[in-house]
């Protein structure tokens, strides 16, 4: 018997929401457990850096996945004609779903676009967005991008074309902080569930329990994203204004963290809060003391996260950030690293 979608379209889910705010955290779920609601998911995944530090973890929480990785700018953006072949590539391994993770300054509107292509659309059928949003810091960020209107409207799309919104890191707000968060969200987007979570945990049948119906009557499914498809056709009658970037002053800075002496976790969290509000995001992954073991250090929301990895290859830390200079940036990260170690 043939299986339901090699007759029927693969459903995409779509996780979006700001650096930091536990995209990833929920991915990496959604992938653990997959496999208990008889799916076989693949993921495309999306990188603002050069180097891949999710795909790694991803790697190690799930090897044997399949999974294609665009790096080194915004799928919604410079990488956009790239979607079509990684979505082809990932097809061809018969998934049951396919999980595309964007970027944080992604515009979910685009990948609407990219899937409706002519080479997709026969194939694949976008289901859900998910809006993951850092409750923590979801109200400073009018204030904090004032300056950069692009982001503002990006930030702002996240959330109204959600079908799921989470507010994740609920353990970081009290219940009077959640309810004006929830009152804000609201504005933007009146209609989708919004669940608090902490550490995007929420019962997953609500996203896998109707793709498994799938099987069994491929018209019963609820669909989703009713708001994006009027997005799409609005924006087919415009496309002739052409493509706008969904952000435009934050910048992706990769420097080598391989020094030949020891290195701590205080001097690269030192180095971290000294760049103030404009850095917004940091990951990496270091050898840390005498013993040179493998760390993953994550720094979101001016808090920093360290854990152990398996990671093999040379140190490094992407710095994603408003308005970075790589050059300046290069030289007091060296300078910062080589006195720290006397
Ligand atoms: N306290 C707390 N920390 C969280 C929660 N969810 C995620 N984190 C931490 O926040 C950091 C960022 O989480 P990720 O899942 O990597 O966030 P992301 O949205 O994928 O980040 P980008 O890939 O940079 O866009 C990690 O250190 C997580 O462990 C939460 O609910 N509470």
């Amino acid at each position: 018997m043939e299986r339901r979608f090699s007759v029927s379209k693969v459903p995409v889910i779509v996780l979006s929401g700001f650096l930091g705010s536990g995209k990833t955290t929920l991915l990496l779920r959604m992938l653990q457990e997959a496999a208990s609601f008889g799916l076989s998911p693949a993921v495309l995944m999306n990188e603002l850096g050069k180097q891949d530090v999710d795909g790694h973890l991803l790697q190690a929480s799930s090897p044997g996945i399949n999974v294609e990785k665009l790096l080194d700018g915004c799928m919604c953006c410079s990488k956009k004609s790239e979607i079509s072949d990684s979505v082809k590539h990932l097809l061809g391994r018969k998934p049951d779903v396919i999980l595309i993770e964007l970027t944080g300054v992604a515009n979910p509107e685009e990948i609407v676009d990219a899937l409706t292509e002519p080479a997709l659309l026969p194939y694949v059928k976008l289901k859900t967005v998910i809006t993951v949003l850092d409750a923590e810091h979801v109200l400073e960020y009018n204030s904090i991008f004032a300056s950069d209107r692009e982001l503002v409207h990006t930030l702002r799309r996240q959330m109204e074309v959600a079908d799921l919104l989470l507010l994740n890191k609920i353990d970081l707000v009290n219940d009077k902080q959640r309810q004006t968060i929830e009152k804000t969200v609201r504005k933007w987007n009146e209609r989708s569930l919004l669940l608090p979570t902490a550490y995007s945990r929420f019962d997953l049948n609500l996203i896998f329990g109707p793709l498994q119906a799938q099987e069994l009557s491929p018209a019963s499914s609820p669909t989703f994203n009713r708001k994006l498809q009027v997005v799409k056709s609005v924006r087919s009658k415009s496309q002739s204004s052409g493509h706008t970037m969904s952000y435009s002053r934050i910048q992706t800075v990769t420097l080598s963290a391989d020094f030949p002496h020891f290195v701590t976790q205080r001097t690269v969290e030192r180095f971290l809060t000294k760049r103030g509000s404009m850095l917004l995001r940091a990951k990496g992954y270091f050898k840390l003391g005498s013993g040179g073991e493998s760390y993953l250090m994550q720094f979101s929301g001016k808090r920093t996260n360290w854990q152990h990895a398996s990671f093999e290859g040379k140190p490094y830390l992407v710095l994603i950030g408003m308005d970075l200079d790589a050059e300046t940036l290069e030289q007091e990260w060296h300078q910062h690293m080589t006195e720290s170690s006397f």
